[in-house]
């Protein structure tokens, strides 16, 4: 199968996922917002900023136009900052025309400020359904920088449509990225969505010179949180075990590719919040994902010490030591607990 594939976000993902898509023999059309970047990507073959020392197929052409991106394409992946989705998808919308519906594709991790929707659920109400064909979430494990080396990296297609699922594990699977296929949108977004939050506190402990013990305790502890709002959500425990849950906590909790670790760790070494994040030039969705949660799990009732305590650091300069030992020093608790186990019906 040969596709028209439309990648909108010529960021680090953006630009490895369409390496991959070129890869496979698709017509990649790269759409970006920058005319500097455009001609660097479609002149020089580089993306300096954002993959540096990676050079990119002649046949990867950048885009400013989105019209003319579009045109055509029988995918449209989505692989831009949470806060940038509703406003390209509302753009998508007004491009297409109904007649040729591509299939709609989103590798973006995170959830929007306030309304605390996932990213499917944004793009739904953007673009009217009867202008695409179907709607899939791709994630996993998978630091761009590693991708774009052609290292080997699984990732899951998860849809309520598995016809559609299998499409896009076609159109992106190949000897070094293997593709899955998942049913739990639901637990695949939010596992995405949330290991940022734990990324971050990971990097953090590192920051501040905790050892290995602390690491384990984080991203244990942390992904029995994350599970326990995803499945008051509806979404599938088992899912958590999975490579958008336990699989992505490790590749982005332990690993200096990861810019939530990163920024995590530079907190923790005692730098200002405002300097990371205008120093990082490229996205840290933990930050904002963290409030999100924070207030999410506030508004209905689940307990997240942890997503907490991030908070505190972040939004409300809380002293992290002091944080810490406020988290170590909780009433005792049993290990497991039924309300993680139990799928819920609450949609968001
Ligand atoms: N990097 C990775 O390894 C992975 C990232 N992801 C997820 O993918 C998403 C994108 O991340 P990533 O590519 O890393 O981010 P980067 O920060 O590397 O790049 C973001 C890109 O989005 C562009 N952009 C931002 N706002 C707009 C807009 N309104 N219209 C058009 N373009 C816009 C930026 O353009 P400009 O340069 O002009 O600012 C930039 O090209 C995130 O949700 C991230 O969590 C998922 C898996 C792996
Ligand atoms: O999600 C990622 C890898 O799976 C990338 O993580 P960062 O955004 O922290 O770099």
């Amino acid at each position: 199968m040969k596709e028209i594939v439309a990648v909108l976000g010529a960021g680090s993902w953006g630009t490895a996922l369409s390496m991959v898509l070129d890869e496979n023999g698709h017509e990649v059309r790269l759409w970006g917002n920058d005319p500097e970047q455009q001609k660097e990507i479609n002149e020089k073959h580089t993306n300096h900023h954002y993959l540096p020392d990676v050079v990119l197929s002649e046949s990867i052409i950048a885009f400013t136009d989105l019209e003319k991106a579009l045109e055509g394409a029988g995918a449209i992946v989505f692989v831009l900052p949470t806060k940038a989705i509703r406003a390209v998808a509302k753009q998508v919308a007004l491009l297409l025309d109904g007649k040729n519906k591509p299939h709609l594709v989103h590798a973006s991790k995170g959830l929007e400020q306030d309304s605390h929707k996932r990213i499917s659920v944004i793009i739904q109400e953007e673009i009217p359904a009867e202008k695409y064909d179907s709607l899939v979430v791709l994630s996993g494990p998978s630091h761009a920088e590693e991708v774009a080396k052609k290292d080997i990296t699984t990732i899951t297609a998860a849809s309520e449509n598995q016809v559609a699922a299998g499409y896009v594990q076609k159109l992106f699977m190949n000897n070094y990225f293997r593709v899955y296929r998942n049913t739990d949108i639901i637990g695949v977004e939010l596992g995405a969505a949330l290991k940022n939050i734990i990324a971050v506190g990971a990097g953090a402990l590192h920051g501040l010179g905790y050892g290995d013990n602390a690491k384990a305790a984080l991203m244990t502890r942390g992904l029995a949180e994350i599970s326990r709002l995803g499945v008051a959500f509806g979404a599938d425990p088992l899912t958590f075990f999975g490579l958008s849950g336990v699989g992505d906590l490790i590749v982005t909790g332990t690993s200096v590719h990861s810019r939530n670790w990163r920024a995590g760790d530079l907190i923790g070494k005692g730098h200002d919040l405002d300097e990371v994040l205008n120093n990082m030039g490229m996205v840290v969705e933990g930050v904002a994902t963290t409030k999100a949660a924070y207030e999410l799990a506030q508004e209905k009732g689940i307990e997240m010490p942890i997503t907490e305590a991030i908070y505190k650091v972040l939004y409300e300069k809380a002293d992290v030591k002091q944080v810490i030992e406020d988290l170590m020093l909780r009433e005792g608790k049993a290990e497991l607990s039924s309300e993680t186990m139990e799928k819920g019906n609450k949609e968001i």
